[in-house]
C-alpha cells in the first residue's frame, strides 16, 4: 500500500500509554541515568566516581562535597571515589612511590557502554573500563604493570551495585589493595551507628595503629578512622542506621576489610575541599576493601569485588 494512502486511523486510535524506559545520557565529563520509577545516579568519568545516587523520591542518598574537584584536576571529595591499587599510603615497594589511595580515582576512564533491563524491576548498568595504556605516564611508570580495570555500576529501584573486575594482563604478577570507597549521607553522625561489626578486630588510625576489638556497635563521637575486619561473612549484610532506623545495608563481595571513617571537626578543617566545614556531621564512610594485606594477582588472572548497597 502507498503509504501516503495509508489511513491514519491508527494514531488517531488512543493505544496504551507508552512504557516508561531508562535514560542514560552522556557528555564529555560524566554518565547519567534514571530509571521510569525515578531513581537516577550521576558518575563522574574522572575517577568513574560515582557523584550521585538518588531514590525514587529524588532524595540524595551520597555525600559530595561543595568544593569537590569535578574538573579533573584530582579526585573527588564525596560519593564512592574507587581507591587502587593501595589504600592510605604504603612502603610496600611496588606501590611505595604511588599517590594516597592510588591512582584509579584520579585517571579518566572511558564509558564502555550500557545494559538496560524494563518492567517490572527495571534497571541500568553502566560500564567504565580503565587500562594500563590509558594512565597518566608518570603512573605507567611508577606502577608499570599490564591490566584492565572494568567497574560497573548497577542502579536498580531499591539498590545500587557497584563492582571491580581486575586482570592482570601482563607477563608479571602484581599485588594490589582495593577499597569502595563510599562517603554515605546522614543527617547527623551522632544519631548513626553501624552495624555488623560487633565482635570484628580493627586497626585504629587515629590511636597508632593499635589493634582493638569493637563491643557492639559503632558508634560516633569523634574522629574515626577504622579499618575493621568483620566477623560476619561477606554475604552478611553491615547496617547504618540512624536514630534507630536502616538506612543503608552493604553486602561485599572478595572484600574482607570495611573502613569506617569520619573526619570530625579538626580534620574536616585540614581538608581544603572538604565544604562545608561543618560537613563532617553529614556524612559516615564505609568502605568495603581488601587492604589488610597484598592481594596477588598472576599473568592472565582476574579478580572480581563488588559491593551492593541497598535501601530499607
Ligand atoms: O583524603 P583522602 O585521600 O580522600 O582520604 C580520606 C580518608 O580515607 C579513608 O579511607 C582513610 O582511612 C583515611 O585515613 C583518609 O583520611
Amino acid at each position: 500500500m502507498n503509504r501516503a494512502n495509508k489511513p491514519s486511523t491508527l494514531s488517531a486510535t488512543p493505544g496504551p500509554e507508552p512504557q516508561a524506559q531508562v535514560t542514560v545520557s552522556s557528555d564529555n565529563s560524566r554518565v547519567s541515568a534514571q530509571l521510569p520509577t525515578g531513581e537516577s545516579i550521576d558518575v563522574l568519568l574522572h575517577g568513574a566516581t560515582v557523584l550521585s545516587w538518588k531514590d525514587a523520591a529524588g532524595d540524595e542518598k551520597l555525600w559530595l562535597s561543595d568544593a569537590a574537584k569535578l574538573d579533573g584536576s584530582g579526585p573527588a571529595r564525596g560519593g564512592i571515589p574507587l581507591v587502587f591499587p593501595v589504600f592510605g599510603t604504603s612502603d610496600h615497594p611496588p606501590v611505595a612511590k604511588l599517590p594516597q589511595h592510588g591512582f584509579a580515582r584520579n585517571s579518566r576512564w572511558e564509558f564502555l557502554g550500557k545494559s538496560t533491563s524494563e518492567g517490572a524491576t527495571s534497571g541500568v548498568k553502566l560500564d567504565f573500563g580503565l587500562s594500563s595504556d590509558n594512565v597518566d605516564e608518570t603512573i605507567q611508570a611508577l606502577w608499570p604493570y599490564k591490566y584492565t580495570l572494568l567497574y560497573s555500576v548497577t542502579l536498580e529501584p531499591k539498590n545500587l551495585v557497584t563492582t571491580l573486575v581486575i586482570s592482570n594482563d601482563g607477563e608479571t604478577s602484581f599485588e594490589f589493595q582495593t577499597l569502595l570507597h563510599t562517603y554515605f549521607k546522614v543527617n547527623n553522625i551522632e544519631d548513626v551507628q553501624v552495624t555488623g561489626l560487633e565482635d570484628a578486630s580493627y586497626i585504629d588510625k587515629v590511636d597508632g595503629l593499635k589493634t582493638k576489638a569493637q563491643s557492639g556497635a559503632v558508634t560516633f563521637s569523634g574522629e574515626t578512622d577504622r579499618i575493621y575486619t568483620p566477623a560476619i561473612p561477606p554475604s552478611e549484610p553491615l547496617v547504618i542506621t540512624e536514630a534507630g532506623k536502616p538506612k543503608f545495608s552493604i553486602v561485599r563481595q572478595n572484600l574482607e576489610n570495611a573502613v569506617v571513617f569520619n573526619p570530625w571537626v579538626e580534620k574536616a578543617k585540614a581538608t581544603a575541599d572538604l565544604e562545608p566545614k561543618d560537613a563532617w556531621k553529614n556524612l559516615v564512610c564505609v568502605e568495603p576493601g581488601t587492604v589488610g594485606g597484598w592481594h596477588q594477582l598472576d599473568k592472565g588472572d582476574t579478580f572480581e569485588v563488588a559491593q551492593t548497597i541497598s535501601l530499607p
